[in-house]
C-alpha cells in the first residue's frame, strides 16, 4: 500500500498509479511572476452557513473531518467553477517541524502545513467517487498554515486529535464549521490539477488562497502526535505527509488578484 516513507512514498506511487506522471498532477510550485491575472475571474463564494460536520478520522495518511454531503447546504461556488461544489471532507498535510509541510509552494516558499477542503460537483455527478474520476468533478480549496499566534478556530480540531491517534480510528465530530479556518482575504490562484494522494485522479480544479492562516507551534505539535500506524503496529509518527511539487507541463495558473 502507498505511504510517505522511503519505500512507499511519492517517488514510488507511479508503479501502482501511472497517472502520477500525468500532465495535470498536483501539487505545484506557484511562481507569482508567472501567474496570469484574470480580471474576468469572479470571487469565490464559500457558503458554509449550515455546517454539517459528522466525524473526524485517522485514515493512516492524514486526519480527515467528514461532512454530510446529502444536500447543497455546504458549498463553494463562483471563481473558476461553473457549478456549486459540495463539501465532502477536509484534511491537512504537515511537516516534521519548522516551516516545511505544505504541498503547494509559492515561489519555492514552503509553509508548515496546508488545509484541503475537498468539494465535489453534485450538480453533474451522482456520487463523490464518480466525480473524483471526472475532469471537472472536484474542487479543492487549499489554505496555507504558518506558525505564530494560536488559532482559536483550530482548537476544536487539535483538542479532538487524541481521540483519533491510531490509523483506522474515528470519532463523532459534529457541528464544526470550517469557515473559521479561512483567512480574511479570499484572493486565490487557480489551475487544473489532481488529487495529491493516490489514486491521483486528474479531476481537481485547484483554488489556492494566497493569504495563510496563523496557528501556533503548539497546535502544530498536536498533529504530529497522530500516528500513521494502527494500535497493534510499531509506532510511526504521522508527519511529512505531503507530496512535493510536480511538473507544471505547460499549465496556466490564473490569479484572481493583481
Ligand atoms: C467516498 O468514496 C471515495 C472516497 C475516497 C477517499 N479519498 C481518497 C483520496 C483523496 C485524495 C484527496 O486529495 S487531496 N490531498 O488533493 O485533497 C482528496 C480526497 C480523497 C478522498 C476516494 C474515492 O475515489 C477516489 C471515493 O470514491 C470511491
Ligand atoms: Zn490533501
Amino acid at each position: 500500500h502507498w505511504g510517505y516513507g522511503e519505500e512507499d512514498g511519492p517517488s514510488a506511487w507511479h508503479r501502482d498509479y501511472p497517472i502520477a506522471q500525468g500532465n495535470r498532477q498536483s501539487p505545484i510550485d506557484i511562481v507569482p511572476a508567472e501567474t496570469v491575472y484574470d480580471a474576468s475571474l469572479p470571487p469565490i463564494t464559500v457558503a458554509y452557513d449550515h455546517c454539517t460536520s459528522v466525524s473526524i478520522a485517522n485514515n493512516g495518511h492524514s486526519v480527515v473531518v467528514e461532512f454530510d454531503d446529502a444536500d447543497d447546504r455546504t458549498v463553494i461556488k463562483g471563481g473558476p467553477l461553473e457549478d456549486a461544489y459540495r463539501l465532502k471532507q477536509f484534511h491537512f498535510h504537515w511537516g516534521g517541524k519548522g516551516c516545511h509541510g505544505s504541498e503547494h509552494t509559492v515561489g519555492g516558499k514552503t509553509y508548515a502545513s496546508e488545509l484541503h477542503l475537498v468539494h465535489w460537483n453534485a450538480a453533474k455527478y451522482k456520487t463523490f467517487g464518480e466525480a473524483a474520476a471526472a475532469p471537472d468533478g472536484l474542487a479543492v480549496l487549499g489554505v496555507f498554515l504558518e506558525t505564530g499566534e494560536e488559532h482559536r478556530g483550530l482548537h476544536k480540531i487539535t483538542d479532538a486529535l487524541y481521540r483519533v491517534k491510531f490509523k483506522g480510528s474515528t470519532a463523532d465530530f459534529r457541528g464544526f464549521n470550517p469557515k473559521c479556518l479561512l483567512p480574511n482575504s479570499l484572493n486565490y490562484w487557480t489551475y487544473p490539477g489532481s488529487l495529491t494522494t493516490p489514486p491521483l485522479h486528474e479531476s481537481v480544479t485547484w483554488i489556492v488562497l494566497k493569504e495563510p492562516i496563523v496557528v501556533s507551534e503548539k497546535q502544530m505539535g498536536k498533529f504530529r502526535m497522530l500516528l500513521f500506524s494502527g494500535e497493534e503496529e510499531d509506532r510511526k509518527r504521522m508527519e511529512n505527509n505531503f507530496r512535493p511539487p510536480q511538473p507544471l507541463k505547460g499549465r496556466r495558473v490564473r490569479a484572481s488578484f493583481n
